[in-house]
């Protein structure tokens, strides 16, 4: 079974509910590396020997640097980070440029590095053992892409952060097992102007994307931002009724 444990899923920071994104596959694959990362204690960050970035933004990305600080000298490999070249390009021009943080995949050694970046472009997948990961369309404001996670027993879907986009709806569409949609509305639909500013979904944008009728998976909604879960939950039980959605939490665990 493959073990899906929530550290973080909102759309920001602020008490002990909200941590940002990152999604622990089984004990050694992260999916993003928000702020929830932070709870782990030193042996399991040293476990994770993966992490699987959706896009550049810090929400997404804030521990990565520092987990790679904080263990990689205990570690006898790399941390190996897929994300697609574009995304790896932000991340080193301004993130792990010797500057903001030390370029790990060059530091401490050259022929030793803490971390090394794997591109994963969409179109390509890649097989850690019996999990597959595959890059899904996602259009946000900057390089995104979601991930389909496929065992031999179902898929999830984690879609990233994403406005309105149809070709991640026709991917979804095309995939027959799965089990579990994790897709954000980050705002609820009295900030709708906001939520199309910022690339992001409210529950009307997305109710007008959800297949019809409601597919067999459990519809899972993530990132919505600190503050606003209670709208955001009225909202979606008012236009997507049909599809059960439940909120995503900090500490929710999912097997498939
Ligand atoms: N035009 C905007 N006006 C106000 N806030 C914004 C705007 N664009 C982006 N943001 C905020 O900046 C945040 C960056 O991270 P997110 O994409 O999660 O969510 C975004 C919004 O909360």
């Amino acid at each position: 079974m493959m073990k899906l444990t929530v550290l973080g899923c909102s759309g920001g920071i602020g008490g002990d509910a909200h941590r940002t994104t990152a999604l622990l596959v089984d004990d050694d694959v992260l999916i993003d590396a928000g702020t929830g990362v932070a709870d782990l204690d030193i042996d399991a960050l040293a476990r994770i020997d993966h992490v699987f970035i959706t896009h550049a933004h810090i929400d997404h990305i804030a521990c990565l640097p520092l987990m790679v600080d904080a263990v990689g000298a205990r570690r006898a490999m790399p941390l190996v980070v897929h994300c697609t070249r574009a995304t790896e390009a932000i991340l080193r021009t301004h993130l792990f440029n010797d500057v903001l943080w030390p370029d790990f995949t060059r530091v401490p050694a050259q022929a030793k590095p803490f971390l090394r970046f794997e591109p994963l472009e969409e179109g390509e997948s890649c097989a850690l053992g019996e999990r597959i990961f595959t890059p899904l369309p996602a259009k946000h404001g900057v390089p995104a892409v979601g991930f389909r996670v496929a065992t031999p027993r179902g898929s999830l879907v984690f879609g990233s952060d994403t406005t309105v986009c149809p070709p991640f709806w026709d991917a979804v569409a095309r995939i027959p097992d799965l089990r579990y949609l994790i897709v954000e509305t980050a705002f609820p639909d009295s900030q709708r102007k906001l939520a199309i500013q910022s690339e992001h979904l409210c529950p009307s944008l997305l109710a007008s994307q959800l297949p019809s009728p409601p597919g067999a998976f459990r519809l899972l909604i993530s990132h919505v931002k600190p503050g606003y879960v209670d709208e955001t939950l009225q909202d979606l039980q008012r236009v997507a009724e049909s599809h059960a959605p439940a909120i995503l939490a900090k500490g929710d665990i999912y097997w498939i």
